[in-house]
């Protein structure tokens, strides 16, 4: 795999131009920002461009910037050789081959909230279009009939509203609802308990029907990236446990709701109505059950319009394009999509510790904060704070244990609107979630201050708000640089012999951990075919875990391993 590169292109040194293909349409004030750039720089805006002709293109161009209706496919990824970032002049990256960008080199940026406000404001439009009729009762209008009687739609007000994603855009969308004086249910197993709290809206656990959301919603609004996992997220059993007479909205991506079970709802009459703004194929190809249903008299269509205001398209355009110039210059992207987690001349430094503070925020995750839990903790909307010590309390640069912490923390959804977590995006994701992270630095030392400790991390936290709701305060998880295995016979008196070598060389124990080892033969016994005789040889044997703060030099490990009834010691740094 060839590493995403974020150091600065040779070709910037020579007056060769660099070449920028955008085949789709590209707000003026993006192209503006790329012109004035003192780079040289070559656009070329064929559009439309045929997936042939873009596969033919693609060889000489170093950027590529696009929006929903272009696909970066592994075909094109490979053929551009040149090709240095991927923009996605918008949210969602499903048009783009992510793995496949990351396989070749080639970064993907986006604009991960320029026309989210956009995307709410759609799906509001929508809904009253869906609650009132609008679409029909404007072709009969043109169409010379006045139906008045025909087109009684129903109120909004004091109706139930179901969004299932409460991200940037669902939480917009929650706003504008009960503004409309709804009341607004949620399914998120993401969502920041506090955010919901905020807005006013009852986050619903356990099955979308489990829980009973289905049922007790009138109209129903999805808000989730299309991920393998969103895929089919609402099929013909979700439907079914609606009201009927429910409606129903999709202004996320065509997939999330089942087409043919939408259809089928729409045509045997258990859903009333559907606004739809995206289909699995844009446009509906001809024949196909998103077409049927984009011309379907009970759904009011729009041709994937949620982004499509001018203030949007200025923002998504600005976003992206600085950040093509950027990296043009060899310089950070505010929104990569696949970015690393650790830079190369950080990765022999920073990599295990990297590794053990993803696995701590994982740890958090499942531990504490998943729905089974009982511990009642949550992601969203806590204080972590990391503390840092021995050698890790002088690293200056931690935003790669910022950004591991950030993706253990999230790793059971670890695309969160199609991005992986990474060192660019790591802060923004923070932020859209509510988590904030405090770091500090404790520098240990002996009583002379020479002493230098083995490398520790501390994980801790509370709530954001400082209330320690439902009893659920302050959470730590302790993560350590170095452990020591003991392999040893299971008799009295062990640990104590270990502790009092370990105390001898001024080494802090700072947590522990024994497992017994029933029926495993010692070195030594004699090996006999058929079941272990774990009587006669006392065969029992246990491995102790200890997790150390302080020094363990190769004279340490000696004393150990001579130690009674001690048969192996290692030192694993992590
Ligand atoms: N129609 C249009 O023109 C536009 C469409 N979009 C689409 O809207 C969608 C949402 O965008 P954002 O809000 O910016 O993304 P986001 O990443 O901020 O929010 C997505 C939310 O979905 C949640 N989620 C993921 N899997 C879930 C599941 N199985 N059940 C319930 N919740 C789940 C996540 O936890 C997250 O909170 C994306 O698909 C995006 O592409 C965005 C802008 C314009
Ligand atoms: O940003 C998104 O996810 C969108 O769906 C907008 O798509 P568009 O840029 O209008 O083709």
């Amino acid at each position: 795999m060839a590493p995403i590169a974020l150091d600065p292109p040779s070709s910037s040194k020579t007056s060769t131009p660099f070449k920028i293909l955008i085949p789709e349409r590209l707000s003026p004030e993006g192209l503006s920002i790329l012109r004035s750039s003192p780079l040289p720089i070559q656009i070329d805006t064929p559009s439309p461009l045929s997936p042939a002709n873009l596969l033919k293109l693609i060889p000489s161009y170093d950027a590529l910037i696009v929006r929903s209706e272009t696909k970066v496919t592994s075909a094109v990824l490979e053929a551009g050789t040149k090709l240095r970032v991927v923009a996605r002049a918008g949210v969602g990256v499903d048009n783009i081959d992510v793995d496949a960008a990351t396989k070749a080199g080639v970064v993907v940026v986006n604009s991960p909230s320029g026309n989210i406000l956009a995307a709410a404001e759609h799906t509001i439009a929508l809904l009253m279009a869906v609650a009132r009729n609008v679409g029909a009762a404007d072709r009969g209008v043109k169409e010379g009939r006045w139906e008045r009687g025909k087109l009684i739609g129903v109120e909004v007000g004091r109706k139930t509203l179901g969004i299932i994603g409460f991200g940037k855009v669902g939480v917009r969308v929650a706003r504008f609802a009960k503004g409309l004086g709804m009341k607004v249910v949620v399914v998120d197993p993401y969502a920041s308990r506090e955010v919901a709290k905020e807005v006013g809206v009852e986050l619903r656990e356990g099955g979308l029907i489990e829980s009973g959301f289905m049922g007790e919603v009138d109209f129903l609004t999805v808000h989730t990236p299309l991920l393998a996992s969103t895929k089919d997220l609402i099929g013909e059993r979700e439907l079914r446990a609606m009201k009927k007479g429910a409606r129903v909205l999709n202004v996320a991506r065509g997939g999330v709701i089942n087409e043919e079970a939408l259809l089928r709802a729409l045509d045997e009459g258990w859903i009333a109505g559907a606004g739809l703004d995206v289909f699995t194929s844009e446009p509906p190809a001809p024949g196909s059950t998103a077409e049927k249903l984009a011309r379907h008299p009970k759904v009011v269509s729009t041709p994937h319009l949620g982004a499509s205001t001018v203030e949007a398209q200025e923002n998504v355009a600005l976003d992206v394009c600085t950040q093509v110039l950027e990296i043009l210059k060899g310089g950070m992207p505010t929104a990569a999509v696949n970015a690393p987690l650790i830079l190369p001349e950080e990765y022999r430094k920073l990599q295990p510790f990297v590794k053990l503070v993803e696995r701590m925020g994982s740890l958090y995750t499942q531990h504490f904060a998943t729905r089974s839990s009982s511990r009642g903790g949550s992601v969203g909307g806590r204080r972590f704070e990391l503390v840092y010590r021995g050698e890790l309390a002088g690293v200056t640069n931690t935003r790669p244990l910022f950004a591991a912490l950030i993706k253990g923390l999230v790793s059971a959804i670890s695309t969160l609107g199609g991005r992986d977590v990474n060192i660019v995006n790591a802060p923004l994701i923070a932020r859209e979630r509510g988590i904030v992270i405090d770091e500090r630095h404790v520098r240990d030392g002996g009583d002379d201050g020479s002493r230098t400790f083995a490398s520790a991390v501390t994980l801790r936290s509370v709530p954001a708000d400082g209330q320690a709701a439902g009893g659920f305060g302050e959470q730590v998880i302790e993560g350590y640089g170095t452990l020591l295995i003991l392999h040893n016979y299971d008799e009295p008196g062990k640990i104590g012999n270990v502790g009092m070598v370990l105390g001898k060389h001024g080494i802090n124990i700072s947590f522990m951990q024994v497992a017994a080892l029933e029926g495993q033969p010692a070195p030594g016994t004699p090996v006999v075919d058929g079941p272990v005789d774990v009587v006669g040889k006392a065969a029992k044997e246990a491995l102790m875990i200890l997790g150390v703060a302080g020094e363990v030099t190769d004279e340490v490990l000696k004393e150990l391993a001579k130690a009674e009834g001690i048969l192996s010691v290692s030192l694993v740094r992590l």
